[in-house]
Parts: structure tokens; sequence; C-alpha cells
């Protein structure tokens, strides 16, 4: 039914979902992975990222992206925080305050959590690996690779990503990990070590597969209407679609933010959605994000008051989770 679907959207990434069906559940695969509960020994990422809330008051209304919508993304974004002013360290050092480092807490962290099940739930970009220009070239070192197949020796471990699962296993290259690419919405379980007679056991969960036609149409048209828009990069992200601005002039974001609305407003179907993920309570996970679109998972373990969010972000932003780290690397160290 129409009115079921949905598009989520966020920041320029489009995500399609489905209401009525099964919430994407990462716990739910993760817990049919039994490993005992070891405890290992052991800001402002510079992504160009809408703010959700506006951009969806924005698309709510109808209305064409204003300059409240430029300003925070401007905002959200290091690389126009050229100048160090008194009080924006006074800023970060409550932010700090209110987010310590998952480093220093790390006992903590570990003491919460002990006897309990713990799962582990990585972003991928700006979290596993560096935030760069091209897409196709955001590689996770080997360093990073080594430690997080050591973490899923511990622990079930899943990434989640709004990049195509394809694409994001391309990178990480684990056989052994949860993979929930499309912001949860293709979900496939652990491969490594299965016979040939078990691959159909592995857990694999593609509630919107029946939208793939439209979100690929979806795609192509996104592709004709920003390609004079020069720097607009469109990503095709199997349930979801990315369209990037990194590259696009400042000047030209509202433009390009309005042909995206204008696309998707000719679908009915599709709405402006922020995306969502859903963790169970009998497990204790640790979410590790760097993006808006990791806020959903943060905002559930902290109203549920269970397991942790921990942000990776240089700089002081708005977030749900409990702890920070301020890049990649610090995440690495923590497994
Ligand atoms: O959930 P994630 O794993 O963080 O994926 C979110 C988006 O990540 C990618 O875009 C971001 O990283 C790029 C490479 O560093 C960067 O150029 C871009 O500006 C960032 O937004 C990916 O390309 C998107 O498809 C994902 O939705």
């Amino acid at each position: 039914m129409a009115s079921q679907n949905v598009l989520i959207v966020d920041a320029f990434n489009l995500t399609l979902s489905t209401e009525g069906l099964p919430n994407p559940s990462i716990y739910s695969i993760a817990s049919q992975q039994k490993r005992p509960p070891v405890v290992p020994c052991g800001g402002y990422t510079n992504k160009k990222k809408i703010m959700l809330q506006n951009l969806e008051t924005n698309a709510a209304a109808g209305a064409r992206p204003n300059n409240c919508w430029v300003e925070s993304i401007r905002a959200s974004s290091p690389t126009h925080m050229k100048s160090i002013t008194p009080s924006l360290l006074e800023e970060k050092r409550a932010w700090i305050i209110r987010h310590p480092s998952a480093l220093d807490m790390f006992h903590e962290i570990t003491e919460a959590s002990k006897g309990k099940q713990i799962v582990m739930f990585l972003d991928y970009d700006g979290t596993l690996s560096p935030i760069v220009e091209n897409p196709d070239r955001a590689f996770m070192s080997g360093k990073m690779r080594r430690a997080v197949r050591q973490l899923a020796k511990y622990f079930p471990t899943a990434i989640v990503t709004g990049r195509c699962r394809d694409k994001v296993y391309d990178f990480v290259k684990l056989a052994e990990l949860y993979y929930a690419g499309s912001h949860g919405m293709d979900i496939k379980g652990p491969t490594k070590g299965l016979k040939y007679n078990q691959k159909s056991k592995v857990v694999n969960f593609q509630p919107a597969s029946e939208f793939l036609p439209l979100i690929d149409k979806v795609y192509k048209v996104l592709v004709e209407k920003t390609k004079s828009t020069p720097g607009a990069r469109v990503e095709n992200n199997k349930f979801c679609i990315s369209v990037h601005f990194r590259c696009v002039d400042e000047k030209k974001w509202n433009d390009l933010a309005q042909k995206v609305k204008e696309v998707v407003n000719e679908y009915p179907q599709l709405n402006w959605r922020q995306g969502r993920m859903v963790c169970d309570v009998s497990v204790f996970p640790v979410y590790i994000g760097d993006d808006t679109t990791d806020e959903d998972a943060f905002k559930i373990l902290r109203k549920r008051g269970q397991g942790f969010g921990i942000l990776v972000s240089k700089f002081p932003k708005k977030t749900s989770a409990s702890y920070s780290l301020r890049e990649p690397d610090e995440a690495r160290i923590i497994f």
C-alpha cells in the first residue's frame, strides 16, 4: 500500500523503508549468536550533513530549504569553524563534560556491562574509516580491520551503515560480522566458517525488496536532475540513495536540496523521514557512530538506559550519545 511506504531522508541520504513490516532489528539477528560475555583488555567529523530536523520541517511544510538549514550544516561542519574563539573553547569544555571520552570512561563502561551479553554496533564512514571526498575511496586501514576482527572474536559485531551492504563488505572484508546496509534495510549475518549446505541458514533480511525498482527509478531521476550542479554526486545504496554535496559550492546547497525535494515530491508514496535502528533490552549494546543517522540508535539506548552510545566527533555537536571519541583511531583503541 502506497501509504505504508516511507522514503527516509537523512542528510541527503534517501532511504526507502516500509512501515508495517517488521522493524529491522540488529538484535534479532545478533542474539542468535552465542558468545561468552568477555570484556576485552584493553567532537566533530568533517561531514557536511544536512540537519535532519530542518530538512524534515522544510519538506513537511513543502518549503524551500532555507538559510537556517544551510546555517545548521555550516555549524555542524568543522571546515567552517575557522577561528577558535574563547566561547567556542568554553562550549567544547562543557560538551566534553556532558560526553566524556569513552577512553577515559572505559572502566565505567566495562563495569556496567559485567555479566551481560555485549553486542557491538559499528557505523562505517567516519567511524571505521576517515571521511574523504570520494565515497568510493573511503578505505579502512589494515590496523582497523585487525582490531574489528579481534573484537568480533569476543562479541557479536555488526556494521550498521547507510551504504549498500555489498559495498561496505568490499571495504570491511570480514565474513564473521553482521552487516546492516542501507540504514538497516538489508541485513545479513556472518558467513565465516559455514559450509556450502549451511549457507541457507545465514540471516538474510531485506524487508523492502519489492521497492527496488522504484529506488532505481528515483536514482536515475536524481542523477539526471542533479547533473547540472557541479560537484553533486548521487550514490545508489540499493535501498537508499545518497546525494552528496561535499564538493558542491555552498551557495548551491539550497538549490540542490530543492532539486532533491522536487524529485521526492513526485513520488507521493515517498516521505522524508529519519532512519531508525532498534536494539533489544536483553543485551548490552555498545553503538559507535559519527553521524546524524546514528542518533536514532543513541537516542534509543539513552531512553532505555541500556548500553552506551559513543559518538565519534572532534567537535561538540548535539548528540544523544553518552560518550565521545575524537576520531576513528580512538575507536580502534577502544576495541
Ligand atoms: O552510516 P555510514 O556508514 O556513516 O554511511 C553514511 C554515508 O557514508 C558515506 O558518505 C559519507 O562518507 C563519504 C566518504 O568519506 C563522504 O564523502 C560523504 O560526504 C559522507 O556523507 C556514503 O558515501 C553514503 O552513501 C552513506 O550514506
